[in-house]
């Protein structure tokens, strides 16, 4: 469903992406695990079709980033940690103005807003409410749900619990292995690493834009003798 094939991206003089290859299944959540500066941001946004590669390619739901960016689009969401909506407008406004880029509107709007809300745990109260009156956790919940109406085969979390409480990080976690489990494909990207260590099936380590592990869950957690975090410093040491 994702297929990453020596991915580059350089900002003038940084080279933030040298050619990363992985790639990820339907059902699957691939964790992108790397130290801040390390690439994250930029592999994600090369896949949401936001970015342009310098080098190599990327394939989502079968269809290039550069040269198929709209089936690109329909076929993935993506939500960063921090990420605003308008905040005087209510849940309900918020997604029944993006659902307008999906080209979802009336009874087919309403069923995918009810669809969301339900996968989210948002009670419709909740929708009624101007998001500016919503804790962090529910805007955060209303920021995936506009990533989700328009029911990606793809979403793509970069950072997505930051400033999050434990309540409203908890949620996301479920969600995240809720969303895989309907057959959906995910790349969970954090420096938490006991976050990855709860939501993903596969992990890559990333480090100066280079892939320096990539494996199972459990390999990982073998490398690092029962520790996601200590098989993360083992190997960022080595390749240093
Ligand atoms: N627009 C830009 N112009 C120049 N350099 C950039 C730009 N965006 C990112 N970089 C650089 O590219 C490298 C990778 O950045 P990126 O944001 O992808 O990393 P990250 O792993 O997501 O880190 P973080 O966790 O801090 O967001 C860094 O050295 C960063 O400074």
């Amino acid at each position: 469903m994702i297929e990453v094939v020596d991915l580059q991206k350089s900002y003038q003089k940084t080279q933030a992406v040298r050619g990363i290859s992985f790639r990820v299944q339907p059902g699957e959540v691939y964790g992108l695990l790397g130290p801040n500066g390390a690439g994250k941001t930029t592999t994600l946004r090369m896949l949401a079709t936001l970015l342009k590669p310098t080098g190599g390619s990327a394939k989502v739901a079968g269809f290039d980033v550069v040269r198929q960016p709209l089936e690109v689009r329909r076929n993935l969401g993506i939500v960063n940690g921090g990420m605003k909506v308008y905040d005087k407008l209510t849940g309900y406004e918020v997604l029944d103005f993006f659902g307008s880029f999906y080209d979802l509107w009336g009874p087919k709007l309403k069923e995918r807003i009810a669809w969301a809300a339900e996968l989210l745990h948002i009670e419709p109260s909740v929708l009624s409410k101007q998001v500016r009156q919503m804790s962090t956790g529910m805007q955060q919940k209303i920021v995936i749900a506009r990533a989700i109406l328009h029911q990606p085969q793809v979403l793509l979390l970069d950072e997505a619990t930051a400033g999050l409480d434990v309540f409203a990080r908890r949620a996301l976690l479920d969600f995240v292995r809720q969303y895989a489990g309907l057959g959906k494909t995910l790349v969970y990207s954090t420096h938490v690493m006991s976050e990855a260590e709860e939501v993903c099936d596969r992990v890559g380590f990333i480090d100066h834009g280079l892939l320096v592990f990539e494996g199972s869950l459990q390999e990982a957690l073998e490398l690092g003798s029962g520790s996601l975090e200590r098989a993360f410093i083992r190997r960022l040491e080595q390749a240093a």
